[in-house]
């Protein structure tokens, strides 16, 4: 069977890093968007990025962020990837990439057939794709809506560089999406939440363990 990699997204606590990578993620990702409830500061990354087990990949989450705060960002957390989740242009994605020397992933919203040529042209330049639901109109976050967008959009798409499933995701519906578009790498952020911006390390077990179509998946409890 195909080994799912899996990204937890938003965490803000070091036991919740710590019990991600345990759980078996290959990455742990950490939102720098004031508006959002799980943003962090960069201090508090540093701290977080340091309780990372050996091996658990640290993804720092921005959204339009210029290179002073990146320099910062860069400067002081141990980071692994950056993930880029505004309306970055593809040059600002390969200048961010030689800037920092950190592979990007580029977040591409997906709401219909006409926004799959956006994974084409961000496929060109980035590292990964995370191919996530579009945010609703007028929506705060562009990103942790929990919401899932037809998954038969990109069922066994190919695109230029790996990619990651996003939107919506569950410890409860999280299997059914890998099988029905074939992804091999899962992201999940308030599927994994008691409260928006709280993640609950149980959910975080389950979720992982049906992700990678674990016989024992831990009972899901809400
Ligand atoms: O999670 C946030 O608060 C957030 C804020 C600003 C930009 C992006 C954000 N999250 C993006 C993620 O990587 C999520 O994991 C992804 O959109 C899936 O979210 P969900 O549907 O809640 O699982």
């Amino acid at each position: 069977m195909m080994d799912i990699r899996v990204k937890i997204c938003g965490l803000s606590r070091p036991e919740e890093v710590d019990a991600v990578g345990k759980a078996g993620a290959a990455y742990a990702g950490f939102v720098f968007f004031k508006k959002s409830p799980r943003n962090v500061e960069i201090a508090q990354a540093r701290d977080l990025a340091l309780a990372a087990p050996v091996g658990l990949a640290k993804v720092a989450l921005t959204v339009n962020a210029d290179d002073a705060f990146l320099d910062a960002l860069i400067e002081t957390v141990p980071l692994d990837m950056l993930q880029l989740h505004g309306s970055e242009t593809a040059a600002r994605v390969s200048e961010i990439r030689a800037r920092y020397g950190l592979p990007v992933i580029k977040a591409v919203g997906i709401a219909e057939h006409s926004d799959l040529e956006a994974l084409h042209t961000y496929g060109a330049v980035a590292d990964q794709l995370l191919v996530d639901a579009k945010p609703p109109k007028g929506a705060v976050l562009p990103g942790g809506n929990g919401l899932a967008f037809d998954w038969q959009l990109v069922n066994r798409k190919y695109w230029p560089c790996p990619w990651m499933l996003a939107g919506g995701l569950t410890p409860e519906n999280v299997r059914l999406a890998v099988q029905k578009t074939g992804a091999r790498q899962v992201d999940v952020s308030s599927g994994v939440e008691s409260a928006p911006g709280v993640k609950d390390i149980g959910l975080i077990r389950a979720f992982i363990a049906a992700a990678k179509g674990n016989e024992n998946v831990p009972p899901v409890l809400r």
